[in-house]
């Protein structure tokens, strides 16, 4: 795994995940992100500006051969916002999915992700409509699909989900058929192994 990525010189500093978690905590107060645009500029800056070293993320990068994609907590920040750290198989991808109304904010830490966005179905039998696909951008919204399409490496990101979610809409690419399903994050505790979690497609 590459241990650093560029960022735009013009963006506040920021260390280490460790700066990342104290000057997201301080940004965002009590709040969640909402609609002051202000902060979520802020808050996409500081996400911007911190230079992945694996070093930092490690830790959190927790993954179990021969599962889906794992979703591992950083912070959970003041209860409205939470920070993760995805890590995906050779060739995984998410399902198509909403985000059940919170704002995301994510960036790439190590290796390649595709987004594919989609139209929302306009009936329940609908194909889902690939509206274009997009490199990966730290701002994604409406619906749609993360894929490593490495067969060769894992890759790992890092989100920022406000407020928090632990239910969102999954849809059938084929049929545009919705299900409910559970996207828990895991709470590591350091130096174990915690069971890893991603979103369950099957769960309804
Ligand atoms: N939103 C997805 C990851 S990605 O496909 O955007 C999740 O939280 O598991
Ligand atoms: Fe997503």
């Amino acid at each position: 795994m590459s241990s650093r990525a560029t960022t735009p010189s013009s963006s506040p500093s920021v260390n280490t995940m460790q700066d990342l978690v104290k000057q997201l905590n301080i940004t965002m107060g009590p709040h969640g992100l909402g609609d002051d645009l202000i902060r979520v500029r802020q808050v996409k800056k500081l996400m911007q500006s911190y230079v992945s070293q694996a070093t930092d993320w490690s830790q959190y990068a927790v993954y179990h051969e021969g599962t889906r994609y794992t979703r591992n907590l950083v912070d959970d920040g003041n209860g409205k916002y939470n920070l993760l750290v995805l890590v995906w198989g050779e060739g995984q991808a998410s399902p198509i999915h909403d985000h059940a109304g919170s704002h995301c904010m994510m960036k790439l830490l190590d290796g390649e992700l595709q987004e594919d966005l989609f139209a929302w179905p306009r009936e329940s039998t609908d194909e889902m409509r690939l509206k274009r696909t997009a490199a990966l951008k730290t701002n994604s919204i409406g619906l749609h699909r993360i894929a490593n399409p490495s067969l060769q490496g894992k890759a790992v990101s890092l989100h920022l989900y406000s407020p928090p979610y632990n239910v969102c809409k999954t849809f059938d690419e084929k049929t545009g058929a919705t299900a409910i399903s559970s996207c828990a994050a895991s709470k590591l505790t350091p130096g174990t192994s915690s069971p890893q979690s991603s979103m369950d497609i099957t769960a309804n």
